[in-house]
């Protein structure tokens, strides 16, 4: 992307996360203009499933108990795992192997997404904070290799940014409805069976009593005083990944990818608004919070990359 031309986030984001959740789950990544995939990213939930219907297909005509290639092969080993009886109750019939491989694309791909465009927003509002995760990245990796995940722990200061973005947008603001099956009090609060139930996880990430300014997006809050460690205790009470027993089982791959494609794309690059421009950062409502689209993005590379000019 050359500089002083402008270009809008999103899509860019959308297709890049959608190829880290195909790879994982068939094995498989699509170029940027890639007509099947676009449709997908960019339509409703029916094209999805008629995608995902044909890649659990070509993955059970070409599976093979020698080689598991991906996850949909792994719940393909399962559910034909002669070792287990039919009344198993970990055993996975045949049909549910499209519901569980759509289940980690709803859950993990507008999710990621959603971070990773909300963090784009924040860095260009904030560029003072972007420039500090910079020097940090070319501090501790330098301009010679690409970050990886075994980099998480080493950047306090990108890991401070990431859970203020995710404490500050709080974009999963009631996590996803659940309802009781029985009676129940909870802290001295009676709950009757069959009540549909919300984690406010906004309120806690927003409670004056647990965030000093909790209004204002303050990366610092969570690194100690001489900035070179985040304070564990002050990360752990961000809550994003809801509680309890259907809490997040995406926790590990979602911090871990946040991570690596901020750390790679801000070492490579300096983005920013063009001159006059603004971002609006008003969420918009919906289960995952989201913010108007900006086209008046730009974005500078850092330093000249090897056999490219
Ligand atoms: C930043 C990214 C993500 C956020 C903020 C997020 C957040 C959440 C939240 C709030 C819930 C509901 C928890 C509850 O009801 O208490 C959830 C559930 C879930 N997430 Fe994530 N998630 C993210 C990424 C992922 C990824 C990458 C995957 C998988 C690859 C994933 C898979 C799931 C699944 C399968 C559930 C349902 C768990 C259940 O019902 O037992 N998530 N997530």
């Amino acid at each position: 992307m050359e500089q002083e031309k402008r270009f809008e986030p999103y899509r860019y984001l959308v297709v890049s996360v959608a190829n880290v959740i195909c790879a994982m789950c068939f094995g498989k990544r699509y170029e940027h203009d890639d007509q099947e995939l676009l449709s997908l990213v960019n339509s409703a939930e029916k094209c999805l499933l008629s995608f995902l219907q044909r890649r659990v297909k070509e993955h059970y005509k070409t599976y093979d108990e020698n080689n598991i290639r991906d996850i949909t092969d792994s719940l393909i080993e399962q559910c034909l795992d002669k070792k287990l009886g039919t009344t198993t109750a970990t055993q996975i019939p045949k049909e549910k192997i499209v519901n569980l491989v759509n289940d980690l694309f709803g859950a993990g791909f507008d999710t990621i997404t959603t971070a990773l465009s909300w963090s784009l927003m924040y860095l260009v509002t904030y560029p003072n904070t972007q420039r500090r995760i910079q020097e940090e990245l070319d501090r501790t990796i330098g301009r010679e290799r690409r970050p990886r995940l075994s980099d998480q722990g080493k950047l306090p200061y990108l890991e401070s940014f990431i859970l203020e973005m995710f404490r500050h947008s709080c974009f999963v603001p009631l996590a996803i409805p659940h309802s009781t099956t029985k009676d129940t009090a909870l802290n001295g609060f009676y709950i009757p069976k069959d009540r549909c139930v919300f984690i406010n996880q906004w309120q806690v990430n927003h409670d004056e009593k647990l965030w000093k300014d909790p209004e204002t997006f303050n990366p610092e809050r969570f690194l100690s005083a001489d900035g070179t460690k985040v304070n564990r205790e002050d990360g752990e009470k961000v809550l994003v990944f809801g509680l309890g027993k259907r809490r997040c089982i995406g926790e590990n791959i979602a911090r871990g990818q946040v991570f690596l494609f901020l750390a790679t794309l801000l070492q490579q690059l300096e983005f920013s608004v063009c001159q006059g421009s603004r971002v609006d950062m008003t969420p918009l409502y919906g289960l995952t919070l989201k913010h108007k689209r900006c086209e008046h993005f730009q974005a500078r590379q850092r330093f000249p990359t090897k056999g490219r000019s």
